[in-house]
């Protein structure tokens, strides 16, 4: 399709209204925001300087969500059909006709999702509030959560995006309120907190819980009131709870300033399982219909709007485009952590607390091996007892049961190797410096330098070579001084970099010069002392074998 074309259809989609894709999940299971058509609905003159209300219904996927959100749109599209403000009694026919097909955003039956990302309703609703306050009011469909092409991320991050934009999040759930139900919800604000600035205040508004199919009405009547009473039975703490039972409902409470619940009857089986259904008000049961003509308005009423709000500011929607790109670019990057399944998660807490047990036995039987008050050990024996300690940790790690199976555990086993011979490390270098010639070397490096040429000055005097004699001096005077400084530098603890510096040019000097000379001479003394002691051994076997011979 041509840009021109696009560009009309979005025309005519703006002015009858449309469902306009803004997060678009990839096939990569990345997510892009069309800043487009962002641009094109947020920035329009007559919107852009308004502050937003934004509605949003999010949940697990196939439970209704698009639908119920096509009866939102007729109450908008009557109620908010100009900015003048219809009068309340006149609100029983926003419903529509009763054999009127169900239109708006896209809704079918069947098994497989059908929303992806997050979409907009291409109509924003004006109004004027009764505090003169001009607003302007959005819609959101978002795509469903744990669908089987959905990994926890994609869940999360439409769920925490949508929490995060919308002023009013309804949280559609399935004939309860279960306590994955809340699991979920927690995983997911969590996730949106994460990518917002700790404002030390709740950082999301109203959260309605919207149960569908409730089928205890004798429990706790549909609507408002048995809602309330469903909401304060699962949300309730209480000192005997389990401390995680306490602890999801305490985040829930701490993360929205408002949280209500509504109970919505089943529909009728029509509407769940007629694959014609088209929506038409006669094929749903009056109940559902009469519960709808409640929960509407409660939600949508001007009286009943709330402003979008972010860190107790009003939000334009000029700026709830820049939200949007600051949200997403937060998503998109590495910096939050990935959420995953339960299985996953506690997986790799199980393999990482083992790896934390092993390297803790290695630690502590190395310790005993060559711990800080123990003396030097030889290498070769060290590195034995490493083999043999890394061993026992590396036996206890596979002995420990953990989650995920072994192919799971095996990137840990190979990251508490690598630990254990970085620990290694450290012990060695350690146990080195125990070792009293190795911690003398600089010293005797230049003490040995000190004495050489105080002998070959002393020499060079004898000769008058008196200029040889003055640079021995010389260059003797610098070793004391050096010698000088490196005493006070591991005496006082100061200069340390400069201390390092004197140990690496008295290394350079011995392994360079003094050793290497050291090494001939003592090879030329031993060559001599074995010729010495073998010519006379030599001449006397010749002589002893000719007299053997002769005779
Ligand atoms: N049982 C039941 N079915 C409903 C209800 N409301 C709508 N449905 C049916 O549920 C099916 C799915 O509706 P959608 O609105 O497309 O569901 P959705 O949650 O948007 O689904 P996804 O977009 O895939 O996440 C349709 O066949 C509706 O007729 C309800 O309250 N109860
Ligand atoms: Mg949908």
């Amino acid at each position: 399709m041509s840009e021109e074309i696009i560009e009309v259809s979005e025309k005519v989609a703006m002015e009858s209204g449309g469902a306009v894709p803004i997060i678009i999940t990839q096939p990569d299971h990345k997510f892009e925001l069309d800043d487009e058509a962002l641009e094109r609905l947020l920035l329009q003159d007559d919107i852009k300087d308004r502050t937003v209300v934004v509605v949003s219904v999010a949940g697990a996927f196939r439970k209704g969500k698009s639908f119920i959100l096509d009866f939102f749109l007729r109450y908008m599209n009557f109620k908010y059909a100009s900015e003048d403000v219809i009068a309340d009694d006149a609100d029983f026919d926003w419903m529509g006709k009763d054999d009127q097909p169900l239109e708006g955003f896209s809704w079918r039956g069947g098994s497989e999702r059908d929303t992806t990302g997050i979409l907009m309703w291409s109509k924003i609703f004006l109004t004027t509030l009764k505090s003169g306050e001009k607003v302007a009011i959005i819609l959101l469909d978002t795509q469903g959560t744990f669908d089987s092409e959905s990994t926890v991320r994609d869940c999360a991050t439409v769920f925490a995006l949508s929490t995060m934009i919308s002023s009013i999040q309804i949280y559609n759930l399935s004939q309860n309120i279960q306590e994955d139900d809340l699991q979920h919800l927690q995983l997911f604000t969590e996730y949106g907190r994460l990518a917002l600035a700790d404002s030390g205040k709740k950082p999301f508004q109203k959260l309605q819980f919207l149960v569908r199919d409730w089928s205890f009405p004798y429990e706790a009547e549909y609507g408002e009131v048995g809602g309330q009473k469903i909401l304060d039975k699962r949300l309730q703490i209480s000192k005997n709870q389990h401390p995680e039972l306490q602890s999801i409902r305490k985040h829930i409470r701490s993360c929205f300033t408002d949280i209500n619940c509504f109970l919505m009857p089943h529909p009728g089986l029509r509407v769940a399982t007629n694959p014609h259904f088209d929506g038409r008000l006669t094929e749903i049961e009056d109940e559902f219909k009469n519960c709808l003509r409640k929960l509407v308005p409660l939600l949508l009423a001007p009286e009943n709007l709330i402003v979008k709000e972010i860190n107790g500011h009003k939000v334009k929607a000029k700026e709830l485009l820049q939200y949007f790109q600051s949200y997403i670019l937060v998503y998109s990057g590495d910096e939050l952590p990935e959420p995953k399944s339960m299985l996953v998660a506690t997986a790799e807490a199980n393999n990482l607390s083992a790896v934390a047990a092993a390297k803790e036995t290695y630690h502590t039987l190395m310790e005993n091996v060559c711990g800080g008050a123990k003396p030097y050990l030889n290498s070769a024996h060290l590195e034995t007892e490493h083999y043999r300690i890394k061993a026992t940790a590396i036996d206890q790690f596979s002995k420990k049961r953990k989650m995920g199976g072994e192919e799971f555990s095996e990137t840990y086993k190979i990251k508490l190797e690598s630990d254990m011979d970085d620990l290694y490390l450290q012990f060695k270098l350690h146990n080195e410096s125990k070792n009293i010639f190795k911690a003398a070397r600089t010293p005797a490096v230049f003490f040995a330098i000190a004495v050489t040429f105080y002998v070959l000055s002393g020499i060079f005097g004898l000769f008058g070579l008196y200029t040889l004699a003055n640079l021995c001096n010389l260059i003797m005077g610098i070793a004391l001084i050096t010698l000088i400084t490196w005493s006070y530098v591991r005496y006082s603890g100061e200069m340390i970099e400069f201390g390092e510096r004197i140990d690496t040019l008295a290394t350079l000097l011995w392994e360079t010069i003094m050793k290497p000379t050291y090494e001939s001479v003592l090879q030329k003394s031993v060559e001599h002392a074995v010729v010495n002691s073998t010519v006379p051994t030599l001449a006397r076997t010749i002589s002893l074998n000719g007299k053997l011979k002769a005779s």
